[in-house]
């Protein structure tokens, strides 16, 4: 187990899910909790443990703990992997984990990540108040928790499928979706149904909690979508962008290699594509990376590209030389750097939810390419909503320039970026999330009034 510190102010355990879009949310999500009074510990498989404590700066602030995982070294931690060591192996570890904390001095909560349902039960085994997180869009977990809904409609079978083809308006004032891009249609059809499957397990469990904190602005910041089904259960307390509550630098799972940055430095203001599909290659497989690749080199555009050693390896014969001085590639980029800089003209991304709401942030024009999940969500949200990006219709060489062209000739997206920025990042929107993550505590204090448990006796607030 990691390192134990025995304090004796209240602790909030938090379980995310093992992977970056999830670790760095939660932990900034745990920086929170310190101002307010609290001792974070967020526990994690080892896997990723050892990643968190070799490289993230507020590993001291927000303690972080380890369980075994239960897989041996050599299987692959993959979706299905992970669900299973999450469903049979974690459980038992972290129920013990919350015993030795709890004798400790008290855990007054356990705030677990949505798609880490797993650890409710646990919390509820050990009689700890539990809160769930949603590290992704609120509209994504409207979607999702109207799966009941749609099967009843008959636009999905009861394992998930669709019964049709075709744009949908799958939730009023939505932006429509094709019914192939549900988040859990990805890959084969046995492997959709094991996903629907996880969702509507996660939908259940997440109903008995009394709140859900949400990685998310207020109502998506679609006018027409109201916050009605915040009065439902769980009560839902947006409190994102957590990068507005945290002020540290983003936790990275990966070495950052700093070199771009000069290497950015030395290029025309806004003319660079930056590209990265987070920590999520996998999905788009090794012919595109090979046409992505093909497709920049052509359009002639300056380019960044995160790309790791082993998908270098698929790339043409002596592409990486061939193009040095057109464009840069690296393993792993500080991207909240990279995107402030103002050589940056545009983010060709796969529309992950934390990277979605890092260019925001910077006010960078987005070229989506949604691979898989919530992507298709934010993608939606970015170009009908919003409008601050274009969406990619391949990656031959004329998408890529078509792509390009198309985002960076908008001359309107700059003030949308602007507007969007302001509304749902400036001043009276990080006051509100800040209000909004108070309501939450103090209800969390009304609960230990109301049901004082033997854990809650040390919560000196
Ligand atoms: O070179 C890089 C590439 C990425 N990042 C960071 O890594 C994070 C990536 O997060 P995200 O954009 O959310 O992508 P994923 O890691 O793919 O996130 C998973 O989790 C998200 C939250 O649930 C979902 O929205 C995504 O679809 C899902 O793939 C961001 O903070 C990036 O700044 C870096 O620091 N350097």
């Amino acid at each position: 187990m990691g390192n134990m510190k025995c304090t004796k102010r209240a602790k909030i355990v938090l379980v995310p899910y093992p992977a970056q879009g999830h670790v760095t949310p939660m932990l900034k999500l745990g920086q929170a909790f310190l101002s307010h009074g609290f001792e974070p510990v967020m526990v994690t498989p080892e896997f990723i443990h050892q990643r968190i404590i070799s490289r993230i700066e507020f590993k001291d602030e927000v303690v972080c703990m380890s369980i075994p995982d239960g897989l041996d070294e050599k299987t692959p931690r993959d979706f299905f992997a992970i669900e299973k060591a999450m469903e049979n192996n974690m459980p038992a570890h972290l129920e013990c984990l919350v015993h030795k904390l709890n004798e400790e001095g008290g855990v007054v909560c356990i705030i677990v990540d949505l798609l880490a349902s797993w650890a409710i039960k646990v919390a509820k085994k050990c009689a700890v108040p539990v809160g769930g997180f949603w590290p992704a869009m609120l509209a994504t977990y409207r979607l999702i928790s109207a799966i009941p809904d749609m099967v009843h409609k008959g636009l999905i079978s009861e394992t998930g499928i669709p019964q049709q083809g075709g744009s949908v308006c799958f939730l009023p004032g939505q932006p429509m979706l094709n019914t192939e891009e549900l988040p859990w249609l990805i890959g084969t059809l046995a492997t959709r149904k094991s996903r629907f499957k996880f969702w509507t397990r996660t939908l259940d469990r997440s109903r008995t909690l009394p709140w859900l904190l949400v990685n998310s602005f207020p109502e998506g910041c679609n006018e027409n979508e109201s916050m009605e089904s915040s009065r439902d259960y769980p009560h839902v307390f947006p409190v994102g962008p957590l990068n507005k509550l945290a002020v540290a630098k983003n936790p990275s799972f990966w070495e950052e290699d700093m070199s771009c940055l000069d290497w950015l430095d030395k290029q025309k203001p806004a003319s660079v594509v930056y590209v990265s599909f987070g920590s999520w290659v996998g999905p788009i497989g090794e012919g595109k990376v090979k046409n992505l690749a093909l497709g920049l080199e052509s359009s002639g555009q300056p380019f960044l590209w995160v790309l790791g050693p082993a998908w270098r390896e698929g790339l043409p014969a002596g592409y990486v030389e061939r193009v040095s001085k057109q464009g840069q590639m690296v393993s792993w980029a500080p991207q909240m750097e990279v995107l402030q800089h103002k050589a940056v003209g545009c983010y060709l991304t796969h529309c992950g939810w934390n990277s979605t709401m890092e260019a925001i942030q910077c006010q960078k024009r987005l070229l989506c390419y949604p691979v898989a999940g919530d992507q298709f969500v934010n993608c939606a949200y970015i170009v009908e909503v919003w409008k601050i990006g274009v969406k990619m219709n391949g990656f031959e060489r004329k998408d890529v320039e078509e792509g390009v062209r198309r985002v960076m000739e908008d001359n309107e997206m700059n003030n949308k970026l602007m507007r969007l920025n302001e509304k749902t990042m400036g001043d009276a929107a990080s006051s509100r999330v800040m209000a909004n993550l108070t309501d939450f505590i103090d209800d969390l204090k009304k609960l230990t009034v109301e049901h004082p448990v033997k854990a809650l006796c040390s919560l000196n607030l």
